[in-house]
């Protein structure tokens, strides 16, 4: 239900003058009535709003705006829709509507509509897909910021430093919204601006530095995307004097954020892990999220996901620290989760839902590429090709398991290739200083696991390689995302072997939608039912070693085991058999009679001993031969 449904409801059976808000029902959607309209409400004596009102969840499902993403999604308004349904239900009317249409389509009926029009010409043309009530029109330039919506000049020549000049389609819409301060649940590619989407509205709207303590909270799920947004932030409020905190060490953060000296900061970036920590540990919270005004959710599916990977009951601990009823909250992410969207449209105040072309789909400037490795050990000799060919740095490698990251990096790293990886068993000043370094050129290929793949944004990188095939969809859309970001081309490619097929056609999907080129017969693979596709989310094949090395050496080492644990079985049995004989010797053996079987399995021994002795014998008289 959003602010209009409420509206409805609460002003059921209340006339209003047309004349003094005719404006303002317009707005909301009520046309003036018409004589038969009147008399029948008269007869009622009620004049429900929200049956006279089209009931936008219906007509504009947030099925459409999912659904709806290809390229024909006919996008329309709120206010359209009701500016449409007031004349439809004029027309119905009959009669007395056809002499009064002219009248109902006034001119400023007009103006509305040709100003509706040319939104929807702005918002298709970028590819904005909207949801929900009253969403205004989308900025088309930084000047719009300080003229309509008086953005702090210094945080807009912030924007124009960084070398920006026109807002991306996210932040087009994004911007107005937030600066209204609407409650937003945002979707656009990879590479495609979100960060700046949710900073500069927020940034704009603290005001400066106020001593109050926290006032905006931002959650990304790992530390390296986290310290991305946190320099981003101080880059965009730089002249402003906004203190942007990130939690590096919770001790020291404990020491910190104590009830006084946390009032010195206004921003805080973290992971939930870290914030939860700060919540939890000890008799009071570490940290004080009374005072926070906004609580933004940066790759909010990945947030969303229940178990053990995702983040969902940590989420539930840090809504409720941000106890300040006036927090507004929004989630953005380039994939967009059906729960996600549910969970905002019961949760949110009034959610607008603004989504950037083809939901879950791969950037449009990355090249795809789908490259066949036969089995395990042929993906190496592929890379090896791929980078004997020539390659552009800076290149990454996407692998399964941090294993293989040491796997691989350990084949690469004698190629004469600057290489390094960066995966969950690296300490943090490990992996900092690989990001860095990167950043910097100093490594050409970074090879990494799915850590790096959301969000994380490498300046120019050329060459995505998925090594290993990626685990879902949504991996593959944010692994291959790390290049062809902010309008640059990129290139990726995808090896697979055989054992990737039961994923291979959604992925192919994916490439074919971004309309790239993959095989035909792979679209029309077999697709999973529902319970397979969902235990294929789950699994990841298992995968030999890197190098055929690795698999010799492997190989090795178990035959090895093997006979070390046929020798100890045969020294056991030896053992165990002189046992025997001692006890055959034994003087009680000899006086009690034996067990048929022991009868048996002493022959057997008898029998034995001979061999090994007749054995002995020949071997002895086979060394005193002259050779
Ligand atoms: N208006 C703009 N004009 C040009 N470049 C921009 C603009 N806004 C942001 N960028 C640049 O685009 C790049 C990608 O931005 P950002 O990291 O925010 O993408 P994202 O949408 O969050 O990606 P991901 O989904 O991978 O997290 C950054 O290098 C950023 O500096």
């Amino acid at each position: 239900m959003n602010s209009y449904d409420i509206f409805r409801n609460l002003t059921r059976g209340i006339k209003f003058n047309h004349k003094k808000f005719g404006d303002d029902l317009q707005r909301i959607g009520v046309s003036k009535r018409d004589k038969n309209q009147e008399q029948n409400i008269d007869r009622e004596g009620t004049h429900n709003l929200s049956e006279r009102e089209p009931k936008i969840e219906s007509e504009f499902s947030s099925k459409d705006f999912i659904e709806n993403g290809e390229e024909n999604w006919n996008v329309k308004l709120f206010n359209d829709r009701i500016f449409d349904s007031s004349l439809n239900t004029s027309k119905k009317s009959g009669k007395n509507h056809k002499d009064g249409n002219s009248n109902i389509k006034s001119e400023r009926q007009k103006q509305l509509e040709m100003m509706q029009q040319k939104i929807n010409r702005i918002r298709k043309l970028n590819g904005i897909h909207v949801w929900g009530s009253d969403i205004p029109e989308p900025l088309l330039s930084f000047d719009q910021l300080v003229q309509e919506y008086k953005v702090n000049e210094v945080l807009v020549n912030n924007l124009i430093n960084q070398g920006y000049s026109t807002p991306m389609p996210i932040q087009m819409q994004a911007w107005p919204l937030m600066l209204q301060g609407r409650e937003v649940l945002g979707s656009a590619p990879t590479g495609s601006g979100k960060t700046a989407a949710f900073l500069v509205p927020i940034l704009h709207q603290l005001q400066g530095p106020k001593k109050k303590g926290f006032r905006f909270v931002v959650l990304a799920p790992t530390r390296e995307l986290a310290k991305q947004t946190h320099r981003e932030c101080i880059r965009l409020s730089e002249g402003i004097g906004l203190r942007c905190h990130i939690i590096s060490n919770v001790n020291r953060a404990r020491k910190m954020f104590g009830a006084h000296t946390a009032k010195k900061f206004d921003i805080l970036v973290t992971t939930p892990n870290r914030l939860i920590y700060l919540l939890q540990e000890g008799d009071t919270p570490g940290i004080d999220l009374s005072k926070v005004e906004w609580l933004v959710i940066d790759e909010s599916d990945r947030l969303f996901e229940a178990g053990i990977r995702g983040f969902r009951d940590q989420l539930a601990v840090i809504y409720k620290a941000c106890s300040n009823p006036l927090v507004k909250r929004a989630l953005f992410s380039a994939t967009f989760a059906f729960e996600v969207q549910h969970w905002c449209k019961l949760n949110l105040d009034n959610v607008a839902m603004v989504s950037i072309g083809a939901r879950n789909s791969a950037s449009e400037d990355v090249k795809q590429e789908l490259l066949f490795c036969g089995a395990e050990h042929g993906k190496l000799f592929a890379l090896r090709d791929i980078l004997r060919k020539g390659y552009k740095p800076p290149v990454l490698i996407f692998v399964q398991t941090k294993e293989r990251a040491k796997e691989l990096f350990k084949e690469l790293v004698y190629d004469n290739i600057m290489v390094d990886a960066i995966h969950a068993d690296r300490t943090q000043l490990q992996r900092d200083k690989v990001v860095h370094a990167f950043r910097e050129r100093k490594i050409w290929v970074l090879i990494c696991t799915e850590l790096m793949a959301r969000g994380i944004d490498f300046k120019g990188v050329n060459l995505v390689i998925n090594y290993d095939f990626p685990q879902s969809v949504i991996s593959y859309i944010h692994r291959v995302g790390r290049t062809g970001r902010a309008h640059h081309v990129g290139r990726a490619v995808t090896f697979w072997t055989l054992d990737d097929k039961p994923k291979l056609r959604s992925i192919a999907q994916i490439i074919h939608n971004s309309g790239h080129v993959v095989p035909e017969w792979m679209l029309t693979l077999e697709k999973p039912g529902k319970r397979r596709k969902k235990t294929l989310q789950r699994t990841t094949p298992v995968r030999g070693h890197v190098s055929q090395y690795d698999v010799y050496r492997e190989r090795e080492f178990f035959q090895k085991k093997i006979k070390e644990t046929k020798s100890r079985k045969l020294a056991k049995k030896a053992l165990r058999e002189t046992e025997v004989q001692e006890n055959d010797a034994s003087p009680l053996n000899i006086e009690q009679p034996l067990a048929a079987s022991d009868e048996i399995s002493t022959k057997k021994l008898k029998r034995k001993h001979q061999k090994v002795d007749m054995t002995q014998h020949n071997e002895t008289k086979r060394k005193k031969e002259p050779i």
